[in-house]
C-alpha cells in the first residue's frame, strides 16, 4: 500500500529498500515483490499528483509544470542559454516517467552491444536485453483504433509486457506531408518501418508509452498498478527524502562496508529517520539522486570529499562523473496553416472541450503528443574522421530530428507554428554532479557540460544543415512561410561562427541525462558498479537507474532503462530468491 507516514507502516523490516519510487524503482518493487516471501518497501520523495490533467494527457506534456525536485544548481559553460541550466526530473511518484514526453525509443542494438563489451557482460548485449524489452512493453492498438499496418513491425514488440507503448491515436494535418517530403529529398531521408529494430536510421512512425485509452503508461500506473501496489508484501512512503546510506555495525563484509541502512526525512526541518534492510538496499533516486547520495555517504572521490568536509568511507572517483545529456534546439517556423496545436494549447474554450472528448471517449487531439514522427541520421565521416566516433557502431544515429504540428511549449498568443527539432543523441561531452555542502539536503551542483566537447557544436552544425534540407523540401513550399524567433537570423548557407552562436543561445537538455554512476568491468579501476548492478568494494548496495549506463544510448532513455531496471530485476531475484 502507499503511505505519507513512517509511523504508520505496518512493519520496519523489509528484505529490500528502494530509493527512489521513479521509473526503475517501480520495476523492482513490482518485480521482487512477485515472491510473497520477500518485502519492499520503496522510499520516495515526492508525493502522487493528484492533477490527472497534467498527469494524464499526452498532449500537455510539453506543457507540465513539472513535478520538480529541489532547485538544482547548474553551472554551464560562458556563452550557453539559459535553458541549458532548466534539469527537468520528475518529483513524484513514478518518477520521469510521470512527467516525460513518453518517445518510446529504444536506441540500436549497438548501443547496447557497447554496453556488453565495456562491463565484459554479454548479458547487456542487445540480444540478451530482448527478454527484459519484452517484459517491459505491452503493444496496444491506437486510441483511434486507425490500420497501423506498415507503420511498425510487429516481430520487434511484446504485447505480453506492463508499460502500454502504442502509435499515434489522432492523425496529425502534416503526417501525409513528412513522409511526402521524405520521398522528395530521399538519401538520407529514407523510410524506416520501425526504428525500434535495433536499426533506428531514417523516418519513422513515432511510438509512446501511451495506452489504447489514450493516456501516460508510467511506471505509477503501470507497475504500480492497482493489483500490483495492494500486495500485503510492497509499501511505499511518500514525502521520504533519503539523505544518506550507513554502513551497517551489524553486519560484516569482506570487503570493508555493508551498507543497508538508509536515513531519510520526512520533513526536511524534521528528524532524520532510518530503516534497515536485511537484504540489500537499492538506489533507484535517479542521474542526480543517486550520485549524490553515495557522495553524502562518503562514497565517491575521497579527495574532493574530503575538500567538502565529509568523511570519505569508500574510494570511489567516477562517482558524479561521466554525466552524459543529449543537447537539443527547437527550430521553429511560422506556418499557413491553421490545423496545428496552437489554439488547444493556448484557447481554455478550445481546450476544455477535446479535454471532455477525451475524457468521455479517449480519443481526439490530446491523446498525442504532438507529433507523430521522429527521424535519425548520422553525422558526415568528415566529422568522425577529424573527430573520432562517439556513437555506438554504424548503424547508430548520431543525430535526431522530430517534427512538431505547433510551438514546442507554451505558444506565443497568435500565429501558427512548424517544428523541427534537432537534438545530438551521441554527444562526447561529459559533465558532473558534484556536492559542496556537508547538509545532505543542499541541492548537488550540476555541470551538463553541453558543447564541450568540438564534436558536438560540429555535429550540431550538421543537424541543422539536415533541417534546412528538409525544410526545403517541395511539399513544405508555401506551407512553411518563415523562420520564427532566433531562427530568423539563420539559413542553411549562415556561416560556421553564426551558425554556432546561434546554437549556444538556443541550446538546452533533452531531458536524458545519464551515466553519474556507471557500470564497468568488474576489474576496470573507473566506473561506480559492476555489472550486476552493485557499487564496487562494498556489500548490500546496488544501483538500479539512468546513472547506470556507461553511454547514452543513441535515443530517448526511459525504454532503455525499463529494459536495465527488468534485467537488474532478475539479478536481484538470482541473488535471493
Ligand atoms: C521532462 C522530461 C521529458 C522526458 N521525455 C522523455 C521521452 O519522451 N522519452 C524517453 O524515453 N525519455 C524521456 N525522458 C527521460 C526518461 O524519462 C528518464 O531517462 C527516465 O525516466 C529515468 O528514470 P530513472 O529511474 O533513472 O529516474 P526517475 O524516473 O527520475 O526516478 C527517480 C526517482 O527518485 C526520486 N528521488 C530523487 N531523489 C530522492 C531522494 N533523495 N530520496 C528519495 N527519492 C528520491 C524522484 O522523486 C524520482 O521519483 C524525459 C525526462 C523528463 C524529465
Amino acid at each position: 500500500a502507499v503511505y505519507d507516514s513512517f509511523s504508520s507502516l505496518p512493519t520496519t523490516n523489509y528484505d529490500f529498500v528502494i530509493v527512489g519510487g521513479g521509473t526503475a524503482g517501480n520495476v523492482l518493487a513490482n518485480r521482487l515483490t512477485e515472491d510473497p516471501k520477500i518485502s519492499v518497501l520503496v522510499l520516495e520523495a515526492g508525493g502522487t499528483n493528484s492533477n490527472a490533467f497534467q498527469l494524464d494527457v499526452p498532449l500537455f506534456s510539453l506543457n507540465l509544470k513539472f513535478q520538480y525536485d529541489w532547485n538544482f544548481t547548474t553551472t554551464i559553460q560562458p556563452g550557453l542559454s539559459n535553458r541549458s541550466t532548466f534539469m527537468p526530473r520528475g518529483f513524484v511518484l513514478g518518477g520521469s516517467s510521470s512527467v516525460n514526453g513518453m518517445f518510446y525509443t529504444r536506441g540500436s542494438a549497438d548501443d547496447y552491444d557497447r554496453f556488453a563489451a565495456v562491463t565484459g557482460d554479454a548479458g547487456w548485449s542487445w540480444d540478451n536485453l530482448q527478454p527484459y524489452l519484452a517484459k517491459n512493453e505491452k503493444w496496444e492498438p491506437p486510441a483511434d483504433r486507425q490500420n497501423t499496418t506498415g507503420q511498425f513491425n510487429p516481430a520487434v514488440h511484446s504485447t505480453t509486457g506492463i508499460n502500454a507503448v502504442t502509435l499515434s491515436g489522432f492523425p496529425q494535418s502534416i503526417d501525409p506531408m513528412v513522409f511526402k517530403a521524405v520521398d522528395e529529398l530521399g538519401g538520407i531521408f529514407h523510410f524506416n518501418e520501425d526504428y525500434n529494430s535495433g536499426k533506428p536510421l531514417g523516418f519513422g512512425w513515432l511510438q509512446h508509452t501511451i495506452t489504447t485509452q489514450g493516456r501516460r503508461s508510467s511506471s505509477a500506473t503501470s507497475y504500480l498498478a492497482s493489483q500490483f501496489i495492494s500486495r500485503t508484501n510492497l509499501d511505499v512512503l511518500l514525502h521520504a527524502r533519503v539523505s544518506r546510506i550507513l554502513p551497517s555495525s551489524s553486519q560484516t563484509s569482506s570487503s570493508g562496508f555493508a551498507f543497508r541502512i538508509v536515513e531519510f526525512a520526512q520533513d526536511l526541518d524534521g528528524p532524520l529517520l532510518q530503516v534497515e534492510a536485511s537484504k540489500e538496499v537499492i538506489l533507484s533516486a535517479g542521474v542526480f539522486g543517486s550520485p549524490h547520495i553515495l557522495l553524502n555517504s562518503g562514497i565517491g572521490d575521497s579527495r574532493e570529499l574530503s575538500d567538502v568536509g565529509i568523511k570519505p568511507l569508500v574510494d570511489l572517483p567516477s562517482v558524479g562523473k561521466n554525466l552524459s545529456d543529449q543537447p537539443a534546439v527547437f527550430n521553429t517556423f511560422f506556418t499557413n496553416s491553421t490545423r496545428t496545436n496552437d489554439d488547444i494549447l493556448r484557447n481554455a474554450t478550445l481546450l476544455n472541450q477535446v479535454y471532455t472528448e477525451f475524457n468521455k471517449t479517449g480519443m481526439g487531439p490530446l491523446v498525442t503528443t504532438g507529433g507523430n514522427q521522429i527521424s535519425f541520421y548520422r553525422v558526415s565521416e568528415n566529422l568522425t574522421d577529424r573527430f573520432g566516433d562517439p556513437s555506438s557502431g554504424k548503424d547508430s544515429p548520431h543525430l535526431e530530428m522530430v517534427p512538431g504540428n505547433g510551438f514546442f511549449g507554451t505558444p506565443p498568443p497568435t500565429g501558427h507554428y512548424f517544428q523541427l527539432g534537432t537534438v545530438v543523441v551521441s554527444p562526447a561531452s561529459r559533465g558532473s554532479v558534484t556536492i559542496n555542502s556537508t547538509n545532505p539536503f543542499d541541492p548537488p551542483l550540476i555541470d551538463p557540460a553541453y558543447l564541450t566537447s568540438p564534436f558536438d557544436i560540429a555535429a550540431m552544425r550538421e543537424a541543422e544543415h539536415i533541417m534546412f534540407q528538409y525544410a526545403s523540401a517541395p511539399v513544405w513550399d508555401g506551407y512553411i512561410l518563415s523562420p520564427f524567433g532566433a531562427l530568423e537570423n539563420i539559413t542553411a548557407s549562415s556561416p560556421d561562427d553564426v551558425l554556432d552562436e546561434f546554437i549556444r543561445n538556443n541550446v538546452g537538455s533533452s531531458a536524458h541525462p545519464v551515466g553519474t554512476a556507471a557500470m564497468s568491468a568488474k576489474n576496470a579501476d573507473y566506473g561506480v558498479v559492476d555489472p550486476d548492478l552493485r557499487v564496487k568494494g562494498v556489500d548490500g548496495l546496488r544501483i538500479i537507474d539512468a546513472s547506470v549506463f556507461p553511454f547514452v544510448t543513441s535515443g530517448h532513455t526511459q525504454a532503455p532503462t525499463y529494459a536495465i531496471a527488468e534485467r537488474a530485476a532478475a539479478l536481484v531475484q538470482a541473488a535471493w530468491v
